[in-house]
């Protein structure tokens, strides 16, 4: 496998604020038309790892390349091919979810209609209400609608489904499941080990901002000797996971 099969590539990522260290020498690779997942304990470097990726914070030292770009220097190439979702999205509160959704499209030569995109999230109820009004699973579900707006070729979730009720959590993976259908590249960060389980062909356990173990969950149970994922991890990294919030 040569870099060009890789969507995204981090190599020996580091960053600190301050005196802590969140991210001390993280290096991945992912796959085109990947499912990729980032599970880790609170404060395992999972969300500075993702924001490094998506240009969004400066590594300290260490390269990301995405699609073969550097989204710190070629930024508005990068903006074309990538959709991120984060876990606090700072949006405008007194916008409609419709206008939200049209604002971002005008960004991109050939956005998802706007209609179409709302119902794909099951927001169509709620395409007139602003943004400030909606629930917390709602504020979330737009937020991934926004994250694919632009047609990406990659996309980064973090906490794809956190707070959200099984009906949405299902849609949402039926969402992923559709990505990958059509190719896309998708790095999920995520606390819910039946999810990861479900949707991703591999996972990196993250320890105190490093790989622990990088496999398919397969790979990492039977490393492990154990049945599930959950054990797997317990038994890979030495640590509980987090209750899914
Ligand atoms: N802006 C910041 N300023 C200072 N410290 C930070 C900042 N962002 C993160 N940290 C610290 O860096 C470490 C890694 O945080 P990060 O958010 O990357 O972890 P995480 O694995 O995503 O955690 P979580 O599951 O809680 O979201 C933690 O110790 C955190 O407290």
């Amino acid at each position: 496998m040569t870099s060009h099969d890789l969507a995204i590539e981090a190599i020996d990522l580091h960053k600190r604020y301050g005196s802590t260290t969140a991210v001390a020498g993280i290096s991945l690779g992912v796959h085109r038309g990947e499912v990729f997942g980032i599970l880790g304990t609170n404060g395992a470097g999972k969300t500075t790892t993702v924001e490094m990726i998506a240009g969004l914070r400066r590594p300290d030292a260490g390269q990301v390349r995405v699609l073969g770009l550097d989204p710190a220097v070629d930024r508005g190439e990068v903006r074309q091919v990538l959709g991120v979702q984060l876990q606090s999205s700072a949006l405008h509160g007194s916008l409609t979810v419709t206008e939200l959704v049209g604002l971002y499209s005008s960004l991109y030569p050939r956005p998802v209609p706007t209609g179409e995109l709302i119902k794909q999230v099951g927001l169509t109820e709620q395409a007139t209400t602003r943004f400030e009004k909606l629930s917390g699973g709602q504020q979330q579900r737009l937020s991934i609608a926004l994250a694919l707006v632009g047609r990406p070729r990659v996309v980064i979730l973090d906490e794809l489904t956190t707070g959200l009720d099984p009906r949405a959590r299902r849609e949402m993976w039926r969402t992923i499941e559709n990505l990958r259908a059509g190719g896309v590249t998708v790095l999920l960060v995520s606390h819910a080990m039946e999810e990861v389980e479900a949707l991703c062909d591999r996972v990196a356990l993250f320890v105190a901002g490093q790989v622990e173990a990088l496999d398919t969950p397969q790979g990492l149970t039977d490393r492990a000797g154990v049945s599930s994922l959950d054990e797997a991890f317990v038994a890979l990294t030495g640590q509980e996971p987090e209750e899914v919030r």
